[in-house]
């Protein structure tokens, strides 16, 4: 079954079960929006992403960045990466949003895709440096992209539309029993950038 949400309600959990998943709305104007994705384009440390895949060191087209508030290590598809620190940029956004969610972070994982042809597969973030059921805050830059939840045990989908200056959380159980991906489209040729800030323990 699928399921497709719009104009859901600012702040209700969109998951109809094992998990919470809210929409904050825009947190940033277009204004702000241009300005931070061009901002980051330029200032972020981006490196292709690397996984391992059946025992081989692979490079996705997708582009990546790590940063925290310490130079934490995250085991990532068989990679470790290192946290670069705070820009003052990511400093304000990461300010601006533990406020709106009301949550902590210390670390952001920040994933550029130049275009609609790049996206991320289906995964959940349950790595074992995450805080348990902690929050998970997306900020969403550039491109209108869609992301897709799958429940694991059902396969119940569901999809939302993710826009330049909105902010998304995942939180509670939502890693433990829901799937996401961002899927390729040809629809798309402009880039997006999406920011997510996590709690590393
Ligand atoms: O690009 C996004 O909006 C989210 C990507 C994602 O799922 C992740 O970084 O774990
Ligand atoms: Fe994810």
């Amino acid at each position: 079954m699928d399921l497709f949400t719009q104009c859901n309600q600012q702040d209700e959990n969109i998951l109809p079960f094992d998990g919470e998943v809210l929409s904050h709305g825009f947190v940033l104007s277009n204004d702000e929006s241009e300005y931070y994705y061009t901002l980051l384009l330029g200032a972020i440390a981006w490196q292709p992403d690397e996984a391992i895949l059946f025992g081989k060191r692979i490079q996705t087209r997708r582009q990546v960045a790590w940063y925290g508030e310490q130079p934490f290590s995250y085991a990532y598809s068989g990679v470790i990466k290192c946290a670069l620190p705070w820009t003052d940029a990511l400093l304000w956004l990461k300010q601006k949003i533990e406020t709106i969610t009301n949550e902590t972070y210390n670390s952001c994982l920040l994933n550029y895709y130049g275009s609609g042809d790049e996206g991320m597969a289906w995964h959940s973030d349950a790595e074992k440096q995450l805080k348990k059921n902690g929050s998970i805050a997306v900020l969403s830059l550039g491109a209108v992209r869609k992301f897709s939840f799958k429940h694991k045990a059902s396969s119940l989908k569901l999809d939302v539309i993710l826009e330049p200056g909105s902010l998304w959380e995942m939180k509670g159980e939502t890693q433990t029993y829901w799937l996401h991906r961002l899927p390729p489209t040809q629809k798309v040729r402009k880039g997006r950038v999406s920011l997510t800030f996590r709690t590393i323990v």
